[in-house]
């Protein structure tokens, strides 16, 4: 039996099992994590995905390769689990609590790793329940990405909003981004409404301007890998466009994140760093549905995994902290209880 465990994750005590995320929705299969290498490569390939549970999930493989290894160099380990993926600073709030506890040895470390797992957990019902009070029902919301129970140790952050309206018996509708290039919205977020009954159609990314021309879309939200000091946030690629459109449509655009998303280290969103990834992802696609090719071989690609979003787009930033404004976030607001 699992001593922990979460939608994607199951935390035994010297080894991880998560949920592979490239095999769903086609198959649920539990795949077992029994160190930094394995973490890695899962977390490259977006097995394992989603801001907080890549932080926690790398929490957990420090914690049990301490144990495994007491003689070994911690800190090396960690800073590559660090380096693994650079744009979610989710990672970088995790590894920071991890070497705080260094000198307490092995078991104080999965004691914090398991701590950061029920914080995020609480931090998900709190913002998750501060986003369910802008909804109401009949509202048409657009999301991005996945950012539900699959990317967290609890509820999620946008989805998590839309799951606790849904308990609350507000009734939605959802409109779900595929999510270019590793579809996470056409394969993640389409199984979790299906999952928690939510009402919802899917749309390619370039559909979402249209249907906000044709007045069918009264709010969007999302999530967030990293906010700024001055609000600017990142997200999945293709969070941009929907916010330009949305500000255009004069639509009500809502980013939805845990404390632990936000830099106050990163002024703006010139200094955060963003992922390229591989040029395959653009050429075609792969999956449990089998490998595909579109593009000529060798064609030039770009691939950033993420794209930033300006605060000027943001109509307002729900955290578990507090729902703030533009005026908030210009204070610095969002920034406290971050070091
Ligand atoms: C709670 S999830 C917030 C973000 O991590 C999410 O929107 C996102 O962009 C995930 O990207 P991914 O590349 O799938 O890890």
């Amino acid at each position: 039996m699992p001593h922990l465990q979460s939608r994607s994750l199951r935390v035994y005590v010297d080894y991880l099992e998560y949920l592979d995320q490239t095999q769903l929705p086609q198959a649920e299969q539990w795949v077992r994590c029994d160190s930094p290498e394995e973490w890695q490569h899962a977390v490259k390939n977006l097995a394992i995905r989603g801001a907080p549970l890549i932080g926690l999930s790398a929490a957990f493989v420090l914690a049990q390769t301490a144990a495994r290894h007491p003689q070994g160099s911690w800190q090396s380990v960690s800073d590559r689990l660090r380096a693994t993926r650079p744009t979610a600073v989710n990672l970088m709030y995790c590894l920071d609590a991890m070497e705080a506890c260094f000198e307490q040895g092995a078991a104080a470390l999965a004691e914090r790793a398991a701590e950061l797992f029920a914080e995020d957990r609480a931090l998900c019902q709190r913002m998750a329940g501060r986003g369910a009070d802008l909804l109401q029902s009949g509202d048409r919301v657009l999301t991005h990405c996945n950012t539900g129970a699959l990317a967290t140790a609890g509820v999620g952050t946008a989805i998590g909003a839309l799951a606790v309206a849904q308990q609350r018996g507000v009734e939605l509708h959802v409109y779900v981004d595929e999510t270019r290039p590793l579809l996470q919205g056409g394969r993640l977020t389409a199984w979790e409404m299906a999952d928690l009954g939510i009402p919802y159609q899917l749309i390619a990314d370039s559909m979402a301007a249209s249907l906000m021309a044709a007045g069918k879309v009264d709010k969007v939200m999302v999530g967030a890998d990293r906010i700024c000091a001055n609000g600017d946030f990142a997200n999945k690629v293709g969070t941009y466009m929907l916010a330009v459109a949305a500000h255009y449509h004069n639509v009500p655009f809502y980013v939805v994140a845990p404390y632990t998303t936000v830099d106050p280290a990163c002024a703006s969103g010139g200094d955060i760093p963003i992922e390229q990834r591989d040029a395959a992802e653009i050429r075609g696609a792969s999956g449990a549905f089998g490998d595909v090719v579109w593009a000529p071989e060798n064609a030039p690609v770009w691939n950033p995994a993420f794209d930033v979003t300006p605060a000027a787009l943001v109509t307002a930033w729900v955290l578990d902290t507090g729902t703030f404004d533009a005026a908030a976030i210009a204070r610095g607001e969002h920034c406290q209880g971050r070091g």
